[in-house]
C-alpha cells in the first residue's frame, strides 16, 4: 500500500490508522514551530558527556529531529508509512516531537491536534484542490522564521459534489 502517492482528497476513506498517519505526516513535514522556544540552563549541567554551563542559551533543533535518517522509514520525504509498521499499524516514533517534549512542552498541544484534524478535514471533506497544469512542480522549500510556512502560491478550489 503506498499512501504516498494517493491525494489528499481520499483522506475522508481513509481507515481511522492511516488517517492518523497521515496527519502526524503533514505535521512532522510542515512543523510549524522549527527551533521551539529558546531555553536557558538554570544551573550548571551535564547532558550525554557535555557540559552546559549555567546561563545557557538553549536552542531546540526540532526540524533535525523530525528529519533525523534512522529515526523514520523515509526522513526527508512526504511518506505516511513514516507512521505505519509492517502490518499497517499506526506507530509513534520518539522522535515525533512537534510540540517539543519535557516540562516545558507545549500546552496547547490537544487544542492545536483538534484544530489540526477538523480544519484539514473539514477541508478535505468539501473540497479539491487542484493544482493548475501550467503552473509546473510545486516549490516545497519552507519559508524559514519563528513558525515554518510555505510559500504562497495558487491553486485551484473546487466545492466536491454532494454525495
Ligand atoms: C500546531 C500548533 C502548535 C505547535 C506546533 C506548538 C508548538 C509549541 C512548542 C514547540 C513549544 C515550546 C515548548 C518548549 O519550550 O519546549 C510550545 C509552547 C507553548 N505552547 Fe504551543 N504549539 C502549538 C499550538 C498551541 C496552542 C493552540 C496553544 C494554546 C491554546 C499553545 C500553547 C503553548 C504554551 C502556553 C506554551 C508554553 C509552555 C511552557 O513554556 O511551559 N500552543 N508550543
Amino acid at each position: 500500500m503506498s499512501l504516498r502517492l494517493q491525494s489528499l482528497s481520499k483522506l475522508t476513506s481513509f481507515s481511522i490508522r492511516e488517517r492518523q498517519a497521515v496527519i502526524h505526516e503533514i505535521q512532522r513535514i510542515a512543523n510549524t514551530v522549527p527551533l521551539s522556544v529558546f531555553h536557558c540552563t538554570t544551573k550548571d549541567t551535564e547532558l550525554m558527556g557535555y557540559s552546559i554551563p549555567k546561563g545557557t542559551m538553549i536552542i531546540q533543533n526540532l526540524i533535525s529531529v523530525l528529519s533525523e535518517e534512522g529515526q523514520w522509514k523515509f526522513p526527508h520525504e512526504f511518506n505516511p508509512e513514516n507512521f505505519l509498521n509492517e502490518h499497517g499499524e499506526f506507530v509513534k516514533s520518539e522522535a515525533f516531537m512537534p510540540f517539543s517534549t519535557g516540562h516545558r512542552m507545549c500546552l496547547g498541544e490537544g487544542l492545536a491536534r483538534m484544530e489540526l484534524f477538523l480544519i484539514m478535514v473539514t477541508l478535505v471533506r468539501k473540497f479539491n484542490f487542484i493544482w493548475p497544469e501550467d503552473a509546473g512542480e510545486p516549490d516545497f522549500t519552507p519559508v524559514y522564521g519563528a513558525t515554518l510556512t510555505p510559500k504562497s502560491y495558487f491553486m485551484k478550489v473546487q466545492l466536491r459534489s454532494k454525495q
